[in-house]
């Protein structure tokens, strides 16, 4: 989908990318990075918008530097600031964003109220944007970056300003524009939380340049520690803590597992193989308790992210 070899943009006083060199397959990418790391810069570049200082890029096969057009009518572009006309409704807007990119009156008229239906606008179509709320804004702006039907959307910051519940509606529409639509999506944040529940790959740059690409998955690979929760029983009305000196009298170090959900009951320990499971297993029995689950903790990406940071720091910032 995209493909960047050794790309810069250097400006007076800042060099936005360095010697970026990534590629993106068809899916959902999120591309992560703190205020200033380059991701809009990125954008623009693939957009065919901003020239390159140096090196080069594709979209869709399309190279950015000469066929900015072409890549324009297959992908789909929703900015991160409010650039929103505020005495025109939602449909009138989005309508006039269709015909732009070409498509006829009535496609556009069917196209706008199929994709306001999609990101929950419908209700409100006819009003005014200016009356709007900041996730109301947030929809229009991904409707027009969606009403052309692009191959590919990029996405800059859309949970920017949203409140936690307005967050979780703006990702499951994301995500849905890929399961629904077959719409492939590259979206920034600088939170990296939410990337990990929406994306399929994450990009992760930081002062333009690239700190990682890597799958979601491979990010959130299973740690060695085990997470493990047991049943009370009458003769052992805390079960946790009776497991939890059981391993303790077998030389076993365990940890409960405060600040992660269901704190109080989850002890955590480091698996050693399969020994471990099965010690667990026969201390459990051994006092009658029930195990109501075993298995090995993931990674957050942001655990991932700190230990990127940590490496790069002991190796020297600005190599
Ligand atoms: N037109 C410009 N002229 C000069 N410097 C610029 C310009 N556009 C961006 N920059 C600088 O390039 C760097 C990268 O900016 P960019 O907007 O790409 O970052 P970002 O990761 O998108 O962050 P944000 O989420 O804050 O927009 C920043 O230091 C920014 O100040």
């Amino acid at each position: 989908m995209i493909a960047t070899e050794s790309l810069s943009k250097r400006f007076p006083r800042v060099t936005a990318l360095d010697r970026l060199s990534v590629d993106v397959g068809p899916g959902v990418t999120g591309l992560v990075g703190a205020n200033g790391a380059g991701k809009s810069t990125l954008i623009k570049i693939l957009l065919g918008l901003s020239p390159a200082t140096e090196g080069r890029a594709e979209v869709l096969g399309l190279d950015v530097a000469t066929e900015g057009a072409a890549i324009r009518e297959r992908v789909g572009y929703m900015p991160e600031h409010d650039c929103l006309p505020p005495d025109v409704s939602a449909t009138e807007f989005v309508v006039h964003m269709a015909r732009m990119s070409g498509l006829p009156p009535t496609a556009a008229r069917e196209r706008t109220a199929d994709t306001l239906r999609h990101v929950g606008l419908y209700e409100e179509r006819y009003r005014p944007i200016g009356g709007y709320s900041t996730g109301m804004k947030q929809r229009v702006k991904l409707a027009q970056a969606l009403v052309h039907d692009p191959q590919l959307v990029f996405l800059d910051e859309p949970t920017n300003g949203l409140d936690p519940v307005g967050r979780d509606e703006m990702l499951g529409l994301i995500r849905r524009i890929h399961t629904d639509f077959g719409i492939s999506v590259l979206v920034t944040s600088h939170l990296l939380g939410e990337l990990e529940r929406t994306c399929d790959h994450v990009v992760v740059v930081d002062g333009g340049k690239l700190l990682r690409s890597s799958s979601t998955t491979d990010f959130t690979q299973t740690t060695t520690t085990l997470a493990v929760e047991v049943t009370d029983t009458d003769e052992h009305p805390d079960g946790t803590r009776a497991v939890r000196d059981a391993l303790h009298a077998r030389g076993v170090t365990v940890e409960d597992g405060s600040g992660l959900p269901g704190a109080g009951r989850i002890l955590l320990l480091t698996a050693r193989g399969e020994d471990t499971y099965d010690l667990v297993r026969d201390v459990i029995a051994g006092l009658g308790l029930g195990l109501v689950r075993m298995e090995q903790r993931r990674h957050h990406i942001s655990e991932v992210f700190k230990d990127d940071e940590q490496r790069k720091e002991a190796v020297g910032h600005g190599d």
